[in-house]
C-alpha cells in the first residue's frame, strides 16, 4: 500500500520537530516537507503532499490553512488561537472545496481529550466549576486553546442541563483577578518557566470538590494524536473539531 504524503508546517518548532521525527518513524506515512517561517508554500503543491500538519501560530494559520484547502490538502492543526470569526473564514473556504478534510484538535494528548470529557459530564453534578490552565511562558496565545474548549463544553453541558448560574458574590475586583469569562465559565491562565501543558478544571458543590488535572510532560504525549488525525482527516472532509470525533469514545 502506498504511504501517505504528510508536510509539516512550524516544522522548526518545539511541537513541529517533534512531529517531524513521529512522522520519519511511521512506517505507514511519508513526510514529503517540512517546512518554517519564510518557506514558500508551493513546495507542498511540488511535493504532492496529501496532507499537512499545521503548528505554526495564530499569525500563520489561517494564511497557511486557505492555501492548503485551496489546493486540496487536507490539514491537522494544532496550533490554537481560533475564534468564531477564524472558524467562519475556514467554514467559507472548505465550503468552495468540500472534498477536503480538517481536523481542528485544540489538544493532541489522550489525557487532555479525557479532561474535557470528564469535565463536560460532571459540570451538572457542581455548583461551581473553573478552569486553571498552566504553560511554559513561550506560549503566544491565553487561554489556551484546550481551556477554553473546555470551557466552552462545560458551558454548553450546564446550559443544555438549566444549571443555575454559577454563586460568586464578588463585587469589587483587581482586573483579571476572576480570570476570562468563557461563556460564562471563570478560566484562569499561569505562565511558568519550567511548565509545558497543564490544566485543573475545578468542581465545587455543597460540602465536596472534585479536581480533575491533566499534565503533559513531553512534547511526546501530543504524537499519537498527530498521526491517528493524520490518517483519519484523509477520509473525513469537511470541519473535524477536536481528536475525540476520531477516538471511537462512544
Ligand atoms: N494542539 C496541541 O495539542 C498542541 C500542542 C502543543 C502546541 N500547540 C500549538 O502549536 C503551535 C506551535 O507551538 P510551539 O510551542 O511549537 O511554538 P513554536 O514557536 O516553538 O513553533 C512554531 C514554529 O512555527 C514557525 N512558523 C511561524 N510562522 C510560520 C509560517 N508562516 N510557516 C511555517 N512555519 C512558521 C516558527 O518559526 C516556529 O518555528 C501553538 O499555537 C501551540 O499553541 C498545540
Ligand atoms: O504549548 C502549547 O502552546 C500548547 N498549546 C495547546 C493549547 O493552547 O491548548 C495545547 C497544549 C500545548
Amino acid at each position: 500500500m502506498s504511504k501517505l504524503r504528510v508536510a509539516v508546517l512550524g516544522a522548526k518548532g518545539r511541537i513541529g520537530s517533534e512531529a517531524v521525527r513521529a512522522v520519519e518513524a511511521a512506517e505507514d506515512l511519508e513526510l514529503v516537507a517540512a517546512l518554517g517561517r519564510g518557506d514558500k508554500l508551493e513546495t507542498l503543491v511540488e511535493a504532492e503532499a496529501q496532507v499537512v500538519v499545521e503548528l505554526t501560530n495564530p499569525g500563520a494559520v489561517m494564511g497557511n490553512l486557505d492555501f492548503c484547502v485551496r489546493h486540496g490538502i487536507h490539514a491537522v492543526v494544532g496550533t490554537t488561537g481560533w475564534t468564531d470569526d477564524r472558524l467562519a473564514q475556514l467554514h467559507t473556504s472548505l465550503a468552495a472545496s468540500p472534498e477536503v478534510g480538517v481536523l481542528i484538535a485544540p489538544n493532541f494528548s489522550i489525557g487532555a481529550v479525557l479532561t474535557m470529557q470528564f469535565a463536560q459530564q460532571a459540570a451538572r453534578f457542581f455548583e461551581s466549576v473553573e478552569v486553571i490552565e498552566l504553560h511554559h511562558p513561550n506560549k503566544a496565545d491565553a487561554p489556551s486553546g484546550t481551556a477554553a474548549r473546555t470551557a466552552q463544553l462545560i458551558a454548553a453541558a450546564r446550559k443544555e442541563a438549566g444549571s443555575a448560574p454559577q454563586p460568586d458574590a464578588t463585587t469589587t475586583a483587581l482586573d483579571g483577578a476572576r480570570g476570562a469569562d468563557v461563556d460564562g465559565i471563570p478560566v484562569h491562565s499561569v505562565r511558568l518557566r519550567g511548565l509545558l501543558a497543564h490544566q485543573e478544571v475545578l468542581l465545587g458543590g455543597e460540602g465536596e470538590t472534585l479536581t480533575i488535572r491533566h499534565d503533559s510532560l513531553h512534547h511526546s504525549s501530543f504524537m499519537p494524536g498527530i498521526l491517528l488525525g493524520v490518517r483519519r482527516v484523509v477520509t473525513t472532509p469537511g470541519l473535524t473539531m477536536g481528536l475525540e470525533n476520531f477516538l471511537d469514545l462512544g
